[in-house]
């Protein structure tokens, strides 16, 4: 069984994926952490981060490890799961998503995992796994959101929620519900309520 859940940002993917996992008894597998990865890599070697040449050699020993309770992202022994949450990481990983090639690495890494699992990203339902048998996509609306990401960021929530409507400008083209998804607005419910929304839709 394969469950996709993708949204904007900040909607709560990770933590609702989290929750549905670790009450399924399956693996969640962050997409989004890759993405977040070789931006990391490649801010950190100076790279150009619209250069596909350029990143994907840096790729070659990341590995992305998909524990029901938090996903961690390895490089060459590293863990680089603490630094991929930064304000520049956030900044530039819109860029680095738009380049084919970087999806398809990532699309690989994903596709590789055996199956159950619970898939959390923007196109998990759409193009990575359109086949899954649950499709979910969480939404709130922007001040919603700034606000639960105010608490993991060191900026002011007019800032925050800015970022976060320009990444959402910018992650367009690939973060469209698939047609047979379930659209949950996540605003006017707790964490654990939106997880037992889709453990209800699940059972
Ligand atoms: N329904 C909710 N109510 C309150 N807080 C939530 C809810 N869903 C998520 N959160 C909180 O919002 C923050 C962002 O969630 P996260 O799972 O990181 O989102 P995403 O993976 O979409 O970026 C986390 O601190 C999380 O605990
Ligand atoms: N399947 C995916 C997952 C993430 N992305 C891109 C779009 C986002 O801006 C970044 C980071 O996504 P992530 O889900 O980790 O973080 P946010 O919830 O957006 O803060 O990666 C994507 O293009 N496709």
């Amino acid at each position: 069984m394969i469950v996709t859940i993708d949204g904007v940002a900040a909607s709560g993917k990770s933590s609702v994926s989290s929750g549905v996992a670790q009450a399924l008894g399956v693996p969640y597998v962050s997409s989004g952490l890759l993405y977040r990865a070789v931006t990391l890599l490649g801010l950190n070697a100076g790279a150009d981060l619209a250069d596909a040449a350029t990143l994907l050699p840096l790729l070659s020993g990341v590995r992305l490890e998909p524990l029901a309770s938090g996903n961690r992202v390895w490089n060459a022994g590293a863990d680089l799961t603490a630094d991929l949450h930064s304000t520049r990481v956030d900044a530039g990983v819109s860029t680095v998503a738009a380049i084919p090639q970087i999806r398809q690495w990532v699309d690989d890494q994903l596709r590789a995992l055996p199956a159950p699992l619970v898939a959390e990203g923007r196109d998990m339902g759409t193009n990575v796994f359109p086949y899954a048998q649950h499709k979910f996509y969480l939404t709130a609306s922007p001040r919603v959101r700034a606000e639960r990401r105010a608490k993991e960021r060191p900026e002011d929530i007019p800032a925050i929620e800015a970022a976060l409507t320009e990444r959402d400008r910018q992650d367009t083209t690939q973060s469209a519900p698939a047609p047979d998804a379930r659209v949950i607005d996540t605003g006017p419910l707790t964490l654990q309520g939106v997880i037992d929304t889709i453990l209800e839709h699940l059972r």
